[in-house]
């Protein structure tokens, strides 16, 4: 069983210290955190709290003052080719050359040695795009669009996306969602990074909210909602009841004990507001994995 777990773990950090060389405070001091093989893993933070940062450490872009990030059991600090061909990050702003798609993806399709043509096409598909297009004539989300599917059809192991819906239409917004649940199998890692929650929320098996140097919570969405019930309520009934709740167009948005094990959809928006307001109460059906 144990054996197992150690299996299943991607990337491990372990006892992080990062800090940016002007800046007099640490960003992560003796921060740990663990990502498994096969969920799609939600990062979810307010502005600054270093998640960009902690995207950037795990592909050995940054490198820590202290402890070890390591992708496979490798540290990503010595960036081996076995190591940068299996991990891809998507940043939240890219630039490209101005050459034809085509060009592009013979160039660097040779660095990943799982990339498919066909999984290309069907990515590009699904965003309504080709591969007749000069990448210095395209919009920003159309940028977007193509460098994301180049990003999934490389097939790596481990892919870290920052903010990938900015900057999408609204048509691009489900057919993200279509676009991640297409490519993703039980052998691949897909970490995203994002404050767009609802465009997520039912893509997600994993959430992580990070607060300064600290982990708020790190559940499994199944696990949430089997202690959570998300609400939308017109009247004041059960707000005796909730552990939290917000305003909404409809009245009340509630999270309640789930008592009876009913079924319900994760409100990411709602829970991360409760998590930063109301810790404590959310606290007490985490208690096993919530790390301080
Ligand atoms: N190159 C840099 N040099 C110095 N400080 C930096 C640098 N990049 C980021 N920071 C600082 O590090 C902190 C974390 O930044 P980061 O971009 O990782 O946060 P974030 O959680 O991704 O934020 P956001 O949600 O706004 O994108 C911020 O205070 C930021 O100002």
């Amino acid at each position: 069983m144990y054996k197992q777990f150690i299996q299943n773990k991607m990337v491990t950090i372990e006892e992080l210290s990062f800090g940016y060389r002007n800046s007099k405070n640490k960003l992560f001091q003796d921060f740990s955190l663990s990502f498994e093989k096969g969920k799609v893993y939600g990062l979810l933070g307010k502005n600054g709290v270093g998640k960009s940062t902690l995207l950037y450490l795990m592909t050995g872009l940054l490198v820590s003052q202290k402890g070890r990030i390591c992708f496979n059991k490798i540290d990503v600090t010595r960036r081996l080719p076995i190591t940068l061909c299996d991990m891809y990050i998507v940043p939240e702003e890219f630039d490209l050359p101005s050459i034809s798609f085509r060009n592009y993806v013979e160039y660097n399709k040779t660095f990943y040695p799982r990339f498919s043509m066909d999984d290309l096409h069907k990515y590009l598909e699904c965003f309504e795009l080709d591969m007749d297009v000069n990448l210095g004539a395209l919009s920003m989300g159309q940028k977007k669009k193509v460098y994301m599917s180049f990003a999934l059809a490389t097939n790596t192991s481990l892919l870290l996306m920052d903010e990938p819906t900015n900057g999408l239409d609204i048509p691009a917004k489900s057919q993200f969602r279509k676009f991640i649940a297409m490519g993703m199998s039980d052998d691949k890692t897909i970490v995203i990074s994002t404050h767009q929650v609802k465009d997520v929320d039912n893509l997600l098996d994993h959430v992580i909210i990070l607060d300064q140097n600290k982990v708020l919570l790190n559940e499994s969405v199944s696990h949430i909602c089997q202690k959570l019930l998300f609400v939308e309520i017109s009247s004041d009934e059960m707000a005796d009841e909730a552990l939290y709740v917000s305003p909404s167009i409809q009245g009340k948005s509630m999270i309640l004990h789930n008592k009876d094990q009913e079924e319900s959809a994760i409100n990411l928006e709602l829970l991360f507001n409760a998590i930063l307001n109301n810790y404590a109460q959310i606290n007490q059906y985490f208690n096993i994995s919530i790390i301080k």
